[in-house]
C-alpha cells in the first residue's frame, strides 16, 4: 500500500432510474484508518452509490472521486481500490489459486501477490481445491483475496456479511477493523444496524437516497438509544399528572400502566412516594438500535407497509 489511503469524496451525487432518484443529491466523505459503515434499508441506494464510486454507472448530477479523482480516471485503479460487490465472478471450475493468479496476470500485478492475499484471507491450505466447492463463506474471502490482489489503499465492500454465518461475520469484521488500521480506508455497506453498530468507527446513513446521519458510531447509538420507564400502578392518572408537572411525557399502556419519558426511575419512585402512590412495577426499558434505525429510516423504506400490487 502506498503511504497514505486516499480521501473518498461524495459530492451531490444524484442517479435517477426512469426518472427517480436511487441515489439524491448525496455528499459525505470516508476518511482512512477507519471503518465506515454505509447503512440503510434495502432499496436506499447503497449499491448504486457504489457503482458510481467505481464509475461502472455515471451519475446524472454531482461526482464521486478518489484521492480527488473519478475512478475513471485513476492511474492504477486496482492498486488504488479493492472492491467487493455482491456478484460473485469466479468460475466454479477453476482453483481459488488459479483464479486469483489469472486476475493477477490480467492486471499486471506480481505473482506473489496470489501467494500473499490467500494468506491474508487463510486460504492457503484450499488454495488448489475447486472453488465451486467453496462454502458462502469460503467464496466470501476468495472475493476478499481478489480485492485485495492490487493492495488498494481504498476498499469498498458492498454488504460483505450477507448470508454468512457468525464465525463467518466475525473474521470479516476484525479483517476490516485490521486494514483500517493499517490506515486504509475501508467503506463497507450493510442494512444491519447492530452489526455496523459494532463494526465501524463512523456511519453514513442513508435513506431514499438522501443523507440521514453521518457521524461517529459511538454519537449515533447514544443519541439514539432511547429510555422509558413502565410503571404499573392501581393509580397511573394521578401518577401522570406528576410526571407531567415535572416536564416528563406519558404514555398509557393499559388501564393500569403507563410509559413516561423524560425521568428516570429514582425520581418517577419519589414522586409516586410523595403522592402516596402505590407502585406495582418500575421498570427501565431501553429500545433497541434496530428499532430506532427503523424509525428513523420508515419513510424511506421502499415500498413499506404496501401490499405488493399484482402485475396486469
Ligand atoms: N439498474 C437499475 N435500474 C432501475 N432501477 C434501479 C437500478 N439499480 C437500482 N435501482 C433502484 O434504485 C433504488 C436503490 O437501489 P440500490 O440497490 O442502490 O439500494 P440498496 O440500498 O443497495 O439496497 P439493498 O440493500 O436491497 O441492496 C431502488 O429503488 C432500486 O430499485
Amino acid at each position: 500500500m502506498s503511504d497514505s489511503a486516499p480521501v473518498i469524496q461524495v459530492s451531490q451525487l444524484t442517479k435517477r432510474y426512469r426518472g427517480k432518484a436511487a441515489v439524491d443529491s448525496l455528499s459525505f466523505t470516508v476518511q482512512p484508518g477507519r471503518v465506515t459503515g454505509f447503512l440503510g434499508p434495502n432499496g436506499a441506494g447503497k449499491s448504486t452509490t457504489m457503482q458510481l464510486m467505481l464509475g461502472l454507472t455515471r451519475p446524472d448530477e454531482g461526482s464521486a472521486t478518489v484521492g480527488g479523482r473519478p475512478y475513471r480516471e485513476l492511474v492504477q485503479p486496482l492498486r488504488t481500490v479493492g472492491a467487493l460487490l455482491e456478484a460473485r465472478s469466479v468460475h466454479p471450475g477453476r482453483s481459488a489459486y488459479h483464479h486469483l493468479l489469472w486476475l493477477a496476470q490480467s492486471q499486471r500485478l506480481p505473482r506473489r501477490r496470489v501467494d500473499e492475499v490467500l494468506d491474508l484471507v487463510g486460504l492457503g491450505d484450499v488454495a488448489h481445491q475447486r472453488a465451486g466447492g467453496f462454502s458462502l463463506g469460503m467464496g466470501q474471502r476468495l472475493d476478499i483475496a481478489a480485492a485485495m490482489l492490487g493492495d488498494p489503499g481504498v476498499l469498498l465492500l458492498d454488504e460483505p456479511v450477507n448470508g454468512l454465518d457468525p464465525a463467518g461475520v466475525r473474521w470479516i469484521r476484525d479483517l476490516m477493523k485490521r486494514l483500517a488500521a493499517e490506515g486504509r480506508t475501508v467503506f463497507v455497506s450493510s442494512h444491519l444496524v447492530n452489526e455496523m453498530a459494532v463494526t465501524a468507527d463512523h456511519l453514513i446513513v442513508i435513506g431514499r437516497g438522501k443523507l440521514i446521519a453521518d457521524c461517529p458510531t459511538v454519537a449515533f447509538v447514544a443519541d439514539n438509544s432511547e429510555s422509558s420507564v413502565l410503571v404499573r400502578s392501581p393509580e397511573v392518572h394521578r401518577l401522570a399528572q406528576l410526571v407531567v408537572d415535572e416536564g416528563a411525557q406519558w404514555q398509557r399502556e393499559s388501564a393500569t400502566a403507563v410509559r413516561i419519558r423524560g425521568l428516570d426511575s429514582d425520581r418517577i419512585a419519589e414522586l409516586a412516594l410523595l403522592g402516596r402512590i402505590v407502585v406495582q412495577e418500575l421498570r427501565t426499558e431501553t429500545s433497541s438500535l434496530e428499532d430506532v434505525f427503523m424509525r428513523l429510516t420508515e419513510d424511506q423504506v421502499e415500498y413499506a407497509g404496501k401490499t405488493k400490487e399484482a402485475t396486469p
